[in-house]
């Protein structure tokens, strides 16, 4: 069964909360998701390997590590996903950058996709597969469908909300792939919204309503 970490740091509670309440506009929301998701990259790297190489400071030569040449790769699941990419591109700079175009529809709730693009060594790369929202689980495990039939092998999801429904069905599909959330709701409406959630993460970023 694969990890789940919810963040508990102040700093990203405080902007969650703020990101839920709908006062906050389009330009704060954008940029509180840039600053939450920059946060969470600390979390979600921290076990990224680091490789021994000899450097030289002005004073003398040293063992140090550096990251391995593991690469990386940022997955923004479009539309909403791509409000977590510059964040995590700041501390990572050196990632490459897929998108994979999906939208849930409205009356099955099934994903749709719309457009793929991803780098051409995806397999061989390490994955943050990004999407603010975890609802029902189809969109994320749909994604990574799409990442293992390209032959992506080392994945791991990261979004702002997950519903407990939404995780029970990735790790379900996906026992491999471990998930990184800022917060857990307990409950789903009728539409499939998470409650309380923040509403439409994909209208809020871009002002869509
Ligand atoms: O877990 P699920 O039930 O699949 O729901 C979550 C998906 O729904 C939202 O996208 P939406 O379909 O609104 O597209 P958008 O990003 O273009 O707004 C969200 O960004 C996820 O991709
Ligand atoms: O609560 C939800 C569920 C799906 N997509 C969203 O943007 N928000
Ligand atoms: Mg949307």
């Amino acid at each position: 069964m694969s990890k789940l970490f919810v963040m508990d740091h102040p700093l990203i509670l405080h902007k969650i909360s703020m990101i839920r309440d709908k006062n906050t506009g389009a330009k704060e929301f954008r940029e509180l998701v840039n600053e939450i998701s920059m946060l969470m990259a600390y979390e979600a790297t921290r076990d990224l390997q680091l490789d021994d190489v000899e450097i030289e400071t002005p004073i003398c030569k040293m063992q140090t590590k550096v990251f391995s040449g593991k690469k990386l790769a940022i997955v923004p699941i479009l539309r909403a996903g791509l409000g977590m990419v510059d964040g995590l591109l700041s501390l990572i700079p050196v990632a490459k950058v897929g998108h994979i175009g999906l939208y849930r529809d409205p009356d099955t709730l099934e994903p749709v996709e719309y457009y793929c693009k991803l780098p051409s060594d995806i397999a061989d790369r390490e994955i943050i597969l990004v999407d603010p929202m975890l609802a029902t689980g189809g969109s994320a495990a749909a994604a990574i469908g799409f990442l293992k039939e390209k032959g992506a092998n080392n994945i791991r999801f990261m979004c702002l909300i997950a519903s407990r429904k939404g995780i029970d069905v990735l790790q379900k599909a996906h026992p491999d792939v471990d998930i990184y959330a800022a917060a857990v709701d307990e409950e789903l409406n009728d539409h499939a919204y998470i409650v309380p959630g923040l509403g439409d993460a994909g209208d809020r970023l871009f002002g869509t309503k």
